[in-house]
């Protein structure tokens, strides 16, 4: 009986400089530094710029890439046109999906595959990604859509096009962790996606475009907003326990919790769980901060023996929900910081390409002849 890894579990397809994870022990480190190093003394910026070239920048470097990303944020008004007649009420990752496809048709060099060409339309995209996320934000709110702005922070400039209020230094610095904690993951499901594109030498918005699509569901970054429809479902901490407690007899899935690869806490949720509390510390604990405390004790204490531990999606709601963001609007984000890992992926992948095509055992009848229509029941 030939063996198959359900799920590709386990199984190397390829090299790779950029994102380390040892999921015994709880360990991320892009370019072998620690996630909480980058976290702490880091900017998306420079771990975008880092992974998209394989490593550490200059501060030339690193200043030259930050002015091409303030200098790309405009998008053509044909896209902004498109997102605007978008219909009201979709899901905004409906709306990222068709408009980084539809992005693609305003960029002249979006056809080139070249390893320069791949590049320079990664900037554009890591740049643009956050003017169309906040665009359906504006449009799907019936608000107008705001212009970006040059003199503030990848993050800074984010929440501002979002709100079109300037956030204070401390809610962009937030928010500039939370991309730096999701902007690369190793072969997870939508970066293989965007590499599994790539490989047919297909061009860069077609790889994006379905990565996005693969984000999108709930085994993967669609989980943060599940998390906080559950969160809202149980409603108060009191009711926590027993809601999870019920799920887990009926053998259904906590969202927000287990992994493919870490059967330890993931480490990122550790980062944002600190931050997630330091807010809970200042201003008092949220309704959601206390029922996910009882979620996570409880998940640990039922299901930890079997490697269930909080994945990053468990606490990156509540930081965005502090930031006023609506919880639609979690999975997009996610694709605003991944963005960079996708790019940076696709290129490194690109410089040895080999068409990506798995197999799988055929389990289907054998020796069949075509019969009619008519003589079927
Ligand atoms: C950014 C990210 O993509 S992080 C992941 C985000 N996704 C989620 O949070 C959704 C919830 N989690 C899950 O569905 C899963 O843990 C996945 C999809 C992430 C990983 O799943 P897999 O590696 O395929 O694990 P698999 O489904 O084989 O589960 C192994 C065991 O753990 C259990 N398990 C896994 N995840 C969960 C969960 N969230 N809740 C309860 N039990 C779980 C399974 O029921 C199974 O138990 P069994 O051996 O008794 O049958
Ligand atoms: O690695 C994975 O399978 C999922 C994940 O945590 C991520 O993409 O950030």
């Amino acid at each position: 009986m030939t063996d198959i890894a359900k799920g590709l579990e386990g199984v190397l397809f390829t090299e790779s400089k950029l994102t380390f994870i040892n999921g015994s022990e709880g360990i991320l480190t892009h370019l072998g530094i620690p996630i909480q190093e980058w976290a702490e003394k880091s900017t998306f910026e420079e771990l975008s710029l880092a992974l998209l070239d394989a490593e550490l920048p200059t501060a030339e470097e690193l200043a030259r890439f930050d002015a091409q990303l303030r200098a790309n944020r405009a998008v053509a008004d044909s896209v902004l046109d498109v997102i605007r007649g978008m219909p009201r009420g979709v899901h905004p990752m409906q709306a990222l999906r068709t408009a980084v496809s539809y992005l693609g048709l305003t960029d002249p060099e979006a056809e080139e595959i070249t390893p320069e060409a791949r590049r320079a339309i990664s900037v554009r995209l890591i740049a643009q990604f956050a003017t169309l996320i906040a665009a359906i934000n504006r449009t799907q709110e019936g608000q107008d859509i705001v212009a970006p702005r040059t003199d503030l922070t990848h993050a800074g400039n984010f929440l501002y096009m979002l709100t079109g209020k300037e956030p204070t230094p401390e809610q962009a610095r937030l928010f500039d962790i939370a991309l730096i904690l999701h902007a690369d993951h190793g072969m997870n499901a939508s970066t293989f996606t965007a590499i599994a594109t790539s490989s047919t030498l297909s061009d860069m918005y077609s790889c994006i475009t379905s990565a996005v699509g693969a984000l999108k569901g709930p085994l993967h970054g669609g989980a943060n907003e599940a998390v906080m429809d559950m969160l809202d479902e149980v409603g108060t901490p009191d009711k926590a326990e027993a809601y999870i407690s019920a799920k887990l007899d009926n053998k259904e899935k906590i969202m927000g919790v287990g992994h493919r690869v870490y059967k330890n806490f993931d480490p990122r949720s550790r980062v944002l769980r600190d931050y997630a509390e330091q807010v809970a510390n200042k201003e008092g604990k949220s309704n959601y901060y206390q029922i996910l405390e009882t979620i996570e004790k409880t998940v640990v204490d039922r299901i930890g023996s079997k490697g269930i531990y909080p994945n990053v999606d468990f606490y990156s709601g509540t930081v965005y929900s502090d930031l006023g963001i609506k919880k639609e609007y979690f999975t997009p984000i996610f694709a605003l910081a991944r963005i960079s890992g996708w790019c940076a992926s696709v290129i490194e992948y690109s410089q040895n390409n080999r068409l990506l095509r798995p197999d799988a055992v055929y389990t289907g009848l054998e020796g069949q002849h075509y019969s009619d229509l008519k003589d079927r029941s």
